[in-house]
């Protein structure tokens, strides 16, 4: 329950409209209590008619009609009014807390943001989507309805019970009496109810799991002809998620008949000792009557307790996942917001790093330097801690041990901000987002313009491809889009990186996908901008890294040879195999 607590902050926020909500509440009632006032009077009146009409038969019956008549538009009068501020009372009290779900979303996304790639990889993605949608959702339940029934099952006992007690201790005693027993056994009803809905919940994002795969993945489906199988799986799912839709139905249809019993078995009682209380002369016929509407206003705010107080718990254990999750300090913070004069110099000087997840050391004690200005390349088997030496520039990860210096200042002291701004990275993989090829190479920067567009396409030799789409640059790319070949993907990803213009390039075996005539026209296109940048150039080919200024060869995490192109060559090692074996794969393709 204490998770629940971090709410408070939002009740304080919202705290006038939920003090207008309580007071809609006690208006409604007030305005469902007066007709049950109003029909004990009635029922005293025509009580009294009966017993004039028996002494004198002529008795003139139109103050009765009259007054008859009065009460009952004074009745339907205030089931309005009941309707009405029931209505405003919704209008606050719901509305307040769709506005702490968008706060509390957007907190949450917020935080998200600001975490590191560490979290990312420790925590699956259907979990951060859920903590973000269906905890809140839970969280919500609890500051909307719960808060709402809560006020109006207390605002309801507060005002009906002193008038009950006022009336007839004796008959109040026994027409509650039976209402502990309906909160109690509502409250178990519920719980099991929510229990078995999470199971069918859970059983629901399997299947969307199985389905989400299978869909991804459909042409492996396809080209093994696993249509068969994938069948008999899903409907395996689905049967498992029948059986949890049945179970949870069973104890949904106990839910309505319990409530009924047990209004029928007030409302029993109130007849039973009404009637004896009347006989004796103890009460007015009228308090019968009266006392029936009251166990009827009295019995759904009564059940809420039960159903309320599993919403609570609920939204205890959905908070508190939350929570979980605003808690966590991102691993790698911003430590300064001071302005630098970025030029890209990168110093490696004894640098280890190991995975935290996976505990694999990827770079051990490395050593380089990049001079602003200069282009190194990295070369490397595959899994030798390449693109890890890209994720600690970027600062992705942080270095475990060992310094690594941009323009001569630890990276730990550097404005974070301002270093990644500085970079133009070009991942491995290619990420696209579902949006149009214009909106995707923009994305490098705010307001790039049509032409700064379309020029950065040219340098990335992607703009034919591009201007081959019927909407051109209003292509839109994703799922329901059109689909990028792998290198198509490649070259818009370079498009985004250069049209920052960055003083530091770092390309990521980017152009793995293309072939090396493309390649080599990419390279002369961008030349221009290496030359004016820093850049830092990871590939497997050796003709993306012959014209870099200085090559790394890297061999687990370690440098085991470097030099430029041609001294790499008279060394004779694994840089002039793998030259060597590309020429010969390059000749036996043409
Ligand atoms: N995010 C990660 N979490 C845990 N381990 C990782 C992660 N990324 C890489 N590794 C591991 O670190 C080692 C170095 O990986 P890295 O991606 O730097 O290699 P690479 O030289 O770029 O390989 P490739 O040429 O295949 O891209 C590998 O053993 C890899 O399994």
């Amino acid at each position: 329950m204490k998770s629940l607590l971090s709410l408070n902050k939002y009740f304080y926020k919202y705290r006038w409209k939920l003090l207008a909500g309580l007071l809609f509440v006690a208006i409604s009632v007030i305005f469902g209590i007066l007709p049950a006032e109003l029909v004990r009077e009635s029922f005293n009146i025509v009580e009294d008619a009966i017993a004039a009409y028996r002494e004198n038969p002529d008795f003139d019956y139109s103050d009765l009609r009259n007054q008859l008549i009065l009460y009952g538009v004074i009745i339907i009068g205030s089931s309005l009014l009941k309707g009405l501020f029931m209505f405003f009372m919704r209008q606050t009290i719901i509305v307040v807390s769709r506005h702490i779900e968008y706060d509390m979303k957007n907190e949450i996304y917020d935080q998200y943001q600001k975490l590191s790639l560490a979290f990312y990889k420790r925590n699956r993605t259907g979990d951060l989507m859920n903590r973000i949608s269906e905890d809140v959702s839970r969280v919500r339940m609890y500051v909307g309805p719960a808060i709402m029934y809560t006020m109006n099952v207390g605002m309801t006992l507060l005002l009906i019970i002193p008038i009950m007690i006022y009336w007839s201790p004796r008959l109040s005693l026994y027409v509650l009496a039976p209402l502990p027993l309906l909160a109690t056994s509502i409250y178990y009803v519920s719980r099991k109810i929510n229990v078995k809905s999470e199971q069918v919940q859970r059983q629901l994002s399997a299947i969307s799991s199985f389905v989400q795969e299978t869909f991804s993945g459909i042409r492996v489906l396809k080209a093994y002809v696993r249509e068969e199988k994938s069948l008999q799986e899903f409907n395996e799912e689905a049967n498992h998620y029948f059986d949890r839709n049945k179970e949870l139905f069973r104890i949904n249809a106990l839910f309505f008949p319990l409530m009924i019993l047990l209004i029928g078995l007030s409302t029993i009682l109130t007849v039973y000792i009404g009637g004896q209380e009347t006989i004796a002369g103890k009460i007015e016929t009228g308090v019968i009557a009266q006392f029936i509407i009251y166990v009827n206003m009295l019995t759904w705010p009564v059940a809420s307790i039960g159903w309320v107080t599993s919403l609570v718990q609920r939204a205890a254990a959905s908070q508190e996942r939350i929570n979980e999750f605003l808690r966590v300090e991102p691993e790698i913070k911003n430590p300064s917001e001071e302005e630098l004069a970025f030029k890209g110099g990168i110093h490696f000087k004894e640098v280890s790093f190991t995975y935290p997840d996976t505990g694999i050391k990827a770079i051990d004690k490395l050593s380089f330097k990049l001079e602003p200005g200069k282009s190194l390349a990295i070369v490397g088997r595959t899994g030798s801690g390449k693109s890890t030496v890209a994720n600690l520039i970027g600062r992705l990860y942080d270095v475990d041990e060992g310094e690594l210096l941009i323009d001569g200042q630890d990276i730990r002291k550097v404005n974070l901000d301002v270093l990644r701004q500085n970079i133009g990275y070009v991942p491995q993989e290619a990420f696209l987002f579902s949006n149009s090829i214009g909106a995707n190479i923009a994305f490098g920067r705010d307001g790039a313009s049509e032409e700064e567009i379309i020029a950065a396409a040219k340098n990335a030799h992607v703009h034919d491809n591009i201007m081959d789409f019927p909407d051109g640059y209003q292509t839109k790319v994703g799922e329901r889009g059109v689909t990028l070949s792998g290198g198509q993907k490649q070259r818009v990803s370079i498009a985004r990186a250069i049209i920052k213009a960055p003083p530091l390039l770092i390309f990521d075996d980017c152009l793995s996908a293309v072939d090396t005539e493309t390649e080599e026209a990419i390279l002369s296109n961008l030349k221009k901008l290496i030359d004016q940048s820093t850049s830092l150039i990871i590939s497997h080919r050796v003709s993306s890294v012959k014209n870099a200024d200085h090559i790394l060869v890297l061999e687990n995490g370690r440098v085991i040879e470097e030099g430029n192109h041609d001294t790499l060559m008279q060394e004779g090692g694994y840089y002039q195999e793998m030259y060597e074996q590309q020429l010969l794969e390059l000749e036996k393709g043409s």
